[in-house]
């Protein structure tokens, strides 16, 4: 495709493909978008970073990741179509333009790239980073069992040859810990929503423990309120709550350590579906599915905007 107007948003497409998409949304929008490199994954590929600001002054921050699993291959699609629908907004809509005039948003669409080349080229289940395990004939560490908050904890695993292995230490994988070195460089990220597949459901911290977190309250109203707006459009139904006790105990996870570095507004999104297809998702899905997640990414970006 020439331009992001003719990028196929009905299909899915290889990191080479997401890349070009990426500078071509630059290219198309200067004032808008820019891409940061945050920086290299275990492979050596960068880890590109598309930033949407209309100021040039430190504002607030907006983080959403997708691709963090490999095969969850709905989750760049999805997020390839969020980059497109704000610089359409952008201008257009009230609610985003008002939410860009104060705040910044920032996306990673292919957050383990590695995993994700490995997807298209190998083993289209693969779900870790492609590290070398010293010591073991198993590949791959877990990117959501590797952050440092609760880390080591009942609900990942030791072995390497484990789907939910935490790693050698926390942060060991180079894709964490750029995302870490960028937030705390940043320091005034308001909200941090990683998005996985598939489940249908918005949970919120903890994973690593049952008890309930000092905004659990806030938290759980949020997600009534993006996950009705979810539903508004397609029907689609969501569960929430903490990750704990919406899904199972984990640990080492991202929003259990951007909620206790201060953001108090992170959240994991689970997209479609809910088992039918899994991870294999039919591309017929993807722009549906971007739809109505969207309407839920405006609740939460909206929330984070007003308080
Ligand atoms: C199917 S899956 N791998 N996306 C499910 C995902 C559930 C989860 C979400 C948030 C925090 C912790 C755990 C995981 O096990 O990593
Ligand atoms: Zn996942």
């Amino acid at each position: 495709p020439r331009t992001t107007d003719d990028y196929d948003y009905t299909n899915y497409h290889t990191l080479s493909e997401i890349n070009s998409f990426m500078d071509m949304l630059v290219q198309e929008n200067p004032s808008l978008v820019s891409k940061i490199v945050i920086g290299k994954s275990y492979e050596g590929r960068d880890l590109n970073v598309l930033k949407f600001s209309t100021g040039d002054t430190k504002r607030p921050g907006i983080w959403i990741d997708t691709g963090i699993h490999a095969r969850e291959w709905i989750t760049p699609a999805s997020g390839t179509w969020f980059a497109k629908k704000i610089v359409t907004d952008y201008g257009r809509d009230p609610a985003l333009t008002a939410i860009l005039d104060k705040i910044d948003i920032f996306l990673e669409l292919v957050t383990n790239p590695d995993g994700y080349e490995y997807t298209h080229t190998s083993n289209r289940m693969w779900r870790k980073t492609r590290r070398i395990n010293s010591g073991s004939s198993c590949i791959g560490v877990d990117p959501n069992r590797n952050w440092g908050t609760g880390y080591g904890g009942a609900g990942s695993s030791s072995n390497p040859c484990s789907e939910t292995y935490r790693g050698p230490s926390a942060y060991s994988e180079p894709e964490v810990k750029a995302i870490v070195d960028f937030t705390k460089s940043h320091g005034n990220l308001k909200a941090f929503l990683t998005i996985h597949s598939y489940s249908q459901m918005l949970l919120y911290p903890y994973g690593d423990t049952g008890a309930p977190c000092v905004d659990d309250a806030e938290l759980d109203e949020l997600s009534l309120k993006a996950t009705t707006a979810l539903e508004s459009l397609y029907g689609t139904k969501y569960t929430y709550g903490s990750t704990f006790k919406a899904i199972y105990q984990a640990s080492g996870v991202t929003t259990d350590w951007a909620y206790d570095e201060g953001i108090k507004y992170s959240y994991t999104f689970e997209l479609r579906d809910d088992g039918r297809y899994g991870f294999i998702l039919p591309a017929n899905q993807i722009i549906p599915t971007a739809q109505e997640t969207w309407l839920a990414l405006m609740v939460i970006m909206e929330h984070t905007k007003n308080n």
